[in-house]
């Protein structure tokens, strides 16, 4: 029975993880989802929680038909690259193989003697949270770049509204630092 990684922080999930995770599914018996930095939410880069994330996993890999097991499992940042494969190894069941297109990660783990496949990149020009999260920002359609169910799921928490309300909160403190400094007259 062979068991294979996948990390990625899914803010929010797209239709290039769901690729990613049929090339994935396709190559091992079971997977395990690493949500990276699971500690993170409410920013403009990680907006949403590591409950919402799974539930967008769960909806989006139910919707794709997936039917081999996988496991969901959070992880927050260490920051410390040296030792990052090694405290993943502590967190997740064993695994045989590391599937990855972040260069970082492949580096990190094939430097501990994992084996890792460098999985294929589908539309990375649009397939990429970063864009999906700018378009939501500026009012761009973003909804075609993800699984429908997640599209649903993200209207369902207000994520859109949320995502605008860090940025208007963002530019109101950038303002706020920028604005010069009144000394009052005695
Ligand atoms: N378009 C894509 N096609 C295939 N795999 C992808 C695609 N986008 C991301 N991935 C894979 O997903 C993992 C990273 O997940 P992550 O959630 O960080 O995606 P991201 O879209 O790059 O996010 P962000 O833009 O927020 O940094 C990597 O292993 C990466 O290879
Ligand atoms: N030192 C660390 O904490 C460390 C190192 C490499 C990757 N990671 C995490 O793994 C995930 C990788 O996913 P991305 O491909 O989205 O960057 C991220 O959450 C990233 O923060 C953390």
């Amino acid at each position: 029975m062979k068991r294979g990684l996948f990390v990625g922080r899914f803010q929010p999930v797209h239709n290039g993880h769901i690729k990613a995770l049929e090339f994935v599914f396709s190559q091992v018996d079971e997977v395990i989802i690493g949500i990276g930095s699971a500690q993170a939410s409410h920013t403009l880069k990680n907006p949403f929680t590591t409950s919402e994330r799974m539930e967008m996993l769960i909806r989006a890999l139910n919707e794709a038909g997936m039917d081999k097991r996988y496991y969901l499992i959070p992880l927050p940042d260490i920051n410390f690259n040296a030792i990052w494969a090694t405290y993943v190894v502590s967190m997740v069941p064993r695994f045989d193989v590391v599937f990855t297109g972040n260069s970082l990660v492949a580096q990190l783990f094939r430097e501990k003697g994992y084996e890792v496949v460098v999985q294929p990149m589908f539309r990375k020009d649009i397939l990429s949270a970063t864009e999906i999260r700018r378009r939501m920002v500026e009012g761009q359609p973003w909804e075609e770049l993800v699984p429908e169910s997640v599209a649903r799921f993200i209207r369902e928490i207000k994520g859109v509204e949320r995502i605008r309300m860090l940025a208007t909160n963002l530019e109101k403190n950038e303002k706020e630092l920028q604005a010069p400094i009144r000394i009052p007259e005695f």
